[in-house]
């Protein structure tokens, strides 16, 4: 180990979401005194006004610190990491990048399911873990129980962990003490050939894209060729260098260093996360490991609302995958919307966020399908097809049979909904793996369940009837064959190929008469009466009607107010936002998502 590397940290924070990890990150950056109190922006890292406003970290990015202790001068590199389980891939190549991390507990909630999974990643790193207590300022702090809930369950020795309140700084220096006593500084040969990682890649529109690295062996500098492992391309590079307060650039990174290259890349899908840089002169005789290309597990239509123009949807897809080498998509057509996108995402906070930023960031009104999973067609003449889209299953009598993706969900709560919690698994063909008491009152419930039962507002339906209390993970474990069958929703009589979906046989009853419901209660009445259908093949098996309704808005206008008409028009135009007529029904985005929701109205 080099003088250099002794005093170099490269750590991360991990905790469930909310327990104060943005909170602590700004505490240490001010306390390094990296940067004035003007210049902070409440919050450093969280960078995008999406994330600020969501309060969730998506994108991680690390950041430099400086601090002296002793005499010494110390860097500190902080490894941000996102906090969802739709981004798992990219936490744990963000912990490959460290050597240890900071496991935050916020002490009025204790462990929860995030926090588990995440301290599972950062065990299969081998990281030093460092228990953190926060939130002691509540007069709910519970930190007695906490720490010991930390040594029952992640089997941590909690007896040194620092007990702050990142709210109001208490308990900050100790975090810095830990971080440089616990955690080792790292190694790695400054005099070999490169081996870097690449744990996050932005794009800026002035540099193209950024890479994030951890530099395991050798050196790279401004004018060095460098070579991606996976993606094969290569590039010279253009500058390298640190985010401390904004981007500093450097003569050149070294064994231990953590910090950014630029080198004229196009596209984030040329400097993928996870993937290894090194000399082409040079190569290495093996990549660093873990290097996986993200796939996406949902997909969804998105297609332009009416008035919108196809073309720039296209063209804010592209700018968004430009950004973020998880979103695929590609052209498609639907008979009912018409010209429009499938995309893939890593999960449905993934899908959102997409669909947000599409909205916001371009100002375009669209259209999102229901969210599907991959299902696995076997057809009779012995192929297999991966079908993304419910309409464009073959004809039944030429499946052989089918299969779904399934995954095991890990459900973290007390003790007093575990009944609840089965309840709503065995509803949504859940098959019951494990239950494991924590604590007295506190169990982990392992389950396996199909995928298409989860994406959607499994979350939403577990929170509600745990009253908040309960948390989940999920991850995929493979594909099981189901007896699997297409239902169509038919409106005024047409069949809506938006609509279609793939469910269980066993389901369909029920699924299909509460989604004629919901759309009855979603979608607008006209001046005529609307039958909505569900039906399999050819038999309709659930059937409800909007009834017609006259619907003249200027006729409350007697007497001929012209401003007040128009204003009335101008409402009706915007309440059009956001629709799309299929045939001469209008349908408003909400109905395409409705397919979904089950457990509303419960
Ligand atoms: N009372 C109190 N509140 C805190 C403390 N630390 C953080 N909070 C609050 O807890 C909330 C969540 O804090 P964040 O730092 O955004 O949490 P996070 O873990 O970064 O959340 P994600 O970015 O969503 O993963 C915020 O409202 C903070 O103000 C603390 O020590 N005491």
């Amino acid at each position: 180990m080099t003088d250099r590397q002794k005093n170099i940290r490269n750590f991360s924070i991990i905790a469930h979401i909310d327990h104060g990890k943005s909170t602590l990150a700004d505490r240490l950056i001010e306390k390094t005194g990296m940067l004035t109190e003007r210049e902070m922006d409440s919050q450093v890292l969280d960078s995008m006004a999406l994330e600020k406003e969501r309060g969730i970290t998506i994108k991680l990015k690390a950041v430099r610190l400086v601090h002296e202790r002793d005499g010494e001068e110390y860097i500190l590199n902080l490894i941000d990491t996102p906090g969802h389980v739709d981004f798992n891939y990219e936490v744990s190549r963000s912990l490959a990048a460290c050597e240890g991390a900071l496991l935050v507990v916020d002490s009025t909630q204790g462990v929860e399911a995030q926090t588990l999974a995440n301290v599972y990643l950062a065990m299969d790193q081998d990281l030093e873990m460092v228990p953190v207590i926060n939130k002691i300022d509540l007069p709910s702090a519970r930190v007695d129980e906490v720490k010991k809930e930390i040594e029952d369950i992640v089997a941590l020795d909690t007896e040194h962990a620092p007990l702050i309140s990142a709210k109001n700084g208490v308990g900050i220096d100790d975090v810095l003490d830990a971080i440089i006593d616990e955690i080792p500084a790292p190694t790695g040969d400054a005099n070999a050939p490169l081996k870097a990682l690449i744990f996050d890649s932005i794009y800026d529109s002035y540099r193209g894209v950024v890479c994030y690295v951890r530099i395991f062996d050798g050196k790279v500098k401004a004018g060095d060729r460098i070579k991606m492992w996976a993606t094969e391309k290569e590039f010279e590079v253009v500058e390298v260098g640190v985010n401390a307060n904004g981007s500093i650039p450097l003569k050149e990174l070294s064994a231990g260093d953590v910090g950014y290259i630029t080198a004229s890349i196009k596209n984030v899908k040329e400097a993928r996360v996870g993937d290894t840089i090194y000399d082409p002169a040079n190569p290495p005789k093996e990549a660093l490991p873990g290097y996986k290309k993200v796939v996406p597990m949902v997909y969804s239509g998105i297609y332009p609302a009416e008035g919108e123009s196809y073309t720039d949807v296209r063209d804010a897809l592209e700018k968004l995958q430009v950004n973020d080498a998880a979103l695929v998509f590609d052209a498609e057509t639907s008979v009912a919307l018409g010209f429009g996108f499938r995309c893939g995402f890593l999960g449905l906070l993934h899908m959102e966020i997409i669909q947000e930023r599409l909205e916001r960031e371009f100002d375009l009104d669209i259209i999102t399908t229901a969210p599907s999973v991959i299902y696995r067609v076997h057809t009779v003449d012995g192929k297999m097809e991966e079908i993304q889209n419910p309409s464009n299953l073959p004809d039944p009598t030429a499946i052989e049979y089918m299969e779904e993706p399934f995954v095991r969900a890990e459900i973290m709560s007390p003790t007093d909904y575990v009944g609840t919690i089965m309840e709503l698994c065995q509803e949504r063909r859940g098959r019951y793996i494990s239950m494991d008491y924590l604590e007295e009152t506190r169990v982990v419930i392992t389950y396996e369940l199909p995928l298409n039962e989860v994406i959607y507002d499994f979350f939403d339906a577990l929170k509600s009837k745990t009253r908040g209390y309960a948390s989940y993970d999920y991850e995929l474990i493979g594909y099981e064959q189901g007896d699997l069958v297409k239902m169509d929703i038919l409106i005024n009589g047409e069949l809506v190929d938006a609509f279609s979906l793939i469910v269980h046989k066993e389901k369909a009853y029920e699924r299909g008469r509460k989604i004629c419901e919901r759309l009855t209660g979603v979608i607008p009445r006209h001046q005529f009466a609307v039958p909505i259908q569900a039906a399999i093949g050819s038999k309709i098996i659930a059937r409800e009607t909007i009834r017609a309704v006259r619907k003249d808005v200027l006729a409350k206008c007697y007497g001929g107010d012209i401003s007040r008409k128009r204003k009335l028009l101008e409402k009706q135009k915007e309440g059009k936002k956001r629709m799309r007529s299929i045939g001469n029904v209008e349908v408003p985005q909400e109905a395409f998502l409705a397919v979904l929701k089950y457990d509303e109205d419960k």
